[in-house]
């Protein structure tokens, strides 16, 4: 592909000038290496190629001609950062992406282009060990992560391919082999721009061309062949046995003393006549553009949620032990639950003892979840970000596979809970419908945690940023579910805050659900409003109190059925109320659910606005003034 980059001038808030009136232009099949000094703009002109710079941005860039917007798919960029799956090996990695990317060839199409570019890169060796994550889980080396990520670009059979800082952190050799593998794409037709740090001088020669950048502005844009002589001509030092790549950059460095800056300014000026010059000569060489063999063809809808699907699955099954984690966290705290609270007596004590376990119990889930789910997305959120960006698929479908799965895992664990402490504390067990939705309640705050814990890491883009951030959502779900104060009884505006707390509404299903039970034809309440005992084993009532407890209540026990318990309790004030305990569960339930879809659409929200933030400035102005004017876009 043919690229031309036509006074492009990149400015960001506060008027700092990121990029200066840079034109350039590069024919198909060239392999061009991006150098300067840190912080000369290299990424920021990288990220302009690809349509994703950030700030104001004037002249403009054409590919073949053609604007970014209509030539996005022959564009394959490679980031400094590594960003892919670290569970899946690099053949899985590429084999999902294919999915997304390839989608108009068959299955078996679509496994020979992976082997092919598995070949091309030299990855046959690796192609199946889990990638891993360095310092953390054992897995493919630091070159064999870089080649990945470049495979996964080369999947979109790219006719333009740009790479920032591909070498880095690989050894002379490894940088080698892998400039070698990208020089033979560039024989193919692929053109390539990458940004390299100090290349030797081996690793220097294989590319066509350099481009130079000092603080923003074009220093040199030529053919590598012949400059240590054009250098020298212009009168910089240029010592035997001094790599060529070196004396360029010793080149830009700036003097101490005034008389050799002058010199030095004389020389840049030369130095850059000398790119006009060569640029000269270069448009006559130009070869016919190549837009690549194979037109990718991103998946439709279904293609998307059936591969992002797939791989969550794959990826699930390989990040056993988060979910063994997971598994341990809810049968330990079931099982100290229903030691400390064992086998409840149904005085009155015991009453609001249970309305503490069941509490307990939910909440627990509720923060299994969320740091579950706070601990493992920002590994998964690069990638997201990346492919999102490179159009593999709509956000959208993203969120939906992880957010299909997520439920159903999230409905595993209470299994365990209601398993380990129902019986263990002693919960109405009078028939499975109580049990069955103690457990549903259990599912959806489950759900809402992880929901929750989903929002904050996907707004924020680290770990340790999430996990500072999901403790403080977990207090307000504690202060304002009622169980400290009565919900109707907290001050404004924490009452009205209470009503967007999922622990409100799943604490009065609960306290409900475990106090609805038939009243007991035998229970006489004239007689045992005034009998007591030590326990309530003699009493054919739901419940009792014990003698002191009956002096306390002024000689007349209160609480004889699952009624009175759920009025002692104040449980049957707070809305959303029912005429009748199913109804106020029921109420309670869809309000929990409501909550769990705002939160995961919250979630999707958060989502899309991360991919937006990200793509800011994505389509340049392009062949869209006339030459010399550029148009101003403000992009923040
Ligand atoms: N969005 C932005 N807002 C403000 N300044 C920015 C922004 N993006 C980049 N910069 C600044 O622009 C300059 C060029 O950044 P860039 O990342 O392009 O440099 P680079 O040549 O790639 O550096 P390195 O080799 O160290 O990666 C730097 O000084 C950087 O701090």
């Amino acid at each position: 592909m043919n690229v031309k980059v036509n006074d492009v001038s990149v400015t960001v808030p506060l008027s700092r000038t990121l990029l200066q009136h840079v034109s350039l232009s590069v024919q198909a099949g060239e392999m061009v290496a991006l150098m300067g000094p840190s912080g000369a703009g290299k990424t920021t002109l990288l990220n302009c190629l690809v349509g994703r710079c950030a700030g104001t941005i004037e002249g403009d860039i054409s590919y073949n001609g053609k604007p970014f917007k209509e030539m996005r798919n022959s564009v394959g960029y490679v980031t400094q950062e590594d960003t892919m799956y670290e569970t899946l090996t690099p053949r899985e990695n590429l084999t999902f992406a294919a999915g997304l990317i390839l989608s108009q060839l068959g299955a078996e199409e679509r496994q020979s282009a992976v082997e092919e570019v598995i070949i091309k890169l030299n990855l046959q060796k690796c192609a199946d060990t889990v990638v891993g994550s360095p310092g953390l889980v054992r897995g493919i080396s630091g070159g064999e992560r870089k080649r990945t990520n470049v495979a996964l670009s080369l999947l979109g059979r790219p006719s333009l391919l740009l790479l920032d800082e591909p070498t880095s952190g690989l050894d002379s050799k490894m940088s080698d082999s892998l400039v070698r593998d990208l020089k033979e794409v560039a024989l193919e037709g692929c053109t390539v721009i990458t940004t390299i740090h100090q290349p030797s001088e081996v690793v220097f020669n294989r590319f066509d061309k350099v481009l130079l950048l000092l603080t923003g502005q074009l220093a040199y844009y030529g053919p590598i062949a012949g400059l240590r002589a054009s250098l020298h001509d212009l009168g910089f030092q240029c010592p035997d046995g001094v790599p060529v790549p070196e004396l360029l950059l010793d080149a830009l460095e700036k003097p101490d003393s005034t008389e050799e800056q002058q010199q030095h300014r004389t020389r840049l000026h030369q130095l850059r006549q000398l790119t006009q010059r060569d640029a000269a000569e270069s448009r006559t060489t130009a070869i016919s553009a190549n837009e690549g063999s194979l037109k990718p063809s991103r998946a439709g809808a279904g293609q998307q949620l059936k591969v992002l699907l797939q791989r969550e699955l794959v990826n699930l099954r390989r990040s056993k032990v988060l979910t063994i984690v997971r598994a341990v966290q809810s049968i330990g705290a079931s099982a100290l639950v229903g030691l400390i609270f064992l086998q409840l007596e149904r005085n009155m004590s015991g009453i609001q003892t249970r309305l503490f376990s069941s509490f307990l119990l939910v909440f627990t889930q509720f923060m299994f979840a969320m740091l579950g789910v706070v601990n493992a997305f920002p590994a998964e959120r690069a990638v997201f970000l990346r492919e999102s960006q490179d159009g593999l698929y709509h956000p959208a479908a993203f969120y939906l596979a992880k957010a299909v799965l997520d439920t159903v895992m999230q409905c595993l664990f209470p299994i365990l809970v209601v398993a380990i402490s129902y019986p263990m504390v002693g919960l109405n067990a009078e028939s499975m419908d109580r049990v069955l939705l103690f457990y549903a309640i259990i599912c959806i705050v489950s759900n809402c945690g992880s929901a929750v814990g989903f929002m904050v890491s996907a707004a924020v883009p680290t770990v340790s940023l999430a996990l500072s951030i999901a403790p403080g959502l977990v207090m307000p779900q504690m202060l304002l579910s009622g169980i400290f104060i009565k919900v109707d009884e907290l001050p404004q505006p924490f009452n009205a805050l209470s009503y967007l707390m999922v622990a409100r509404y799943a604490v009065q299903a609960t306290v409900t659900n475990e106090f609805t039970c038939e009243e007991k034809s035998t229970c006489d309440r004239l007689v045992w409003q005034q009998q007591s005992g030590d326990s309530c084993d003699t009493s054919p009532c739901d419940f009792c109190c014990t003698g002191h407890e009956v002096q306390g209540a002024g000689g007349i026990c209160p609480v004889l059925t699952c009624a009175d318990a759920h009025t002692f309790l104040g449980m049957n004030e707070a809305w959303p109320l029912g005429n009748d305990n199913h109804e106020t569960i029921l109420y309670n339930i869809m309000a929990s659910l409501a909550l769990l879809l705002f939160f995961r659409l919250q979630g999707l929200n958060i989502l899309l606005m991360s991919h937006r933030r990200a793509t800011v400035g994505r389509y340049l102005p392009c062949n869209c003034v006339p030459q010399g004017k550029g148009v101003k876009k403000d992009t923040e």
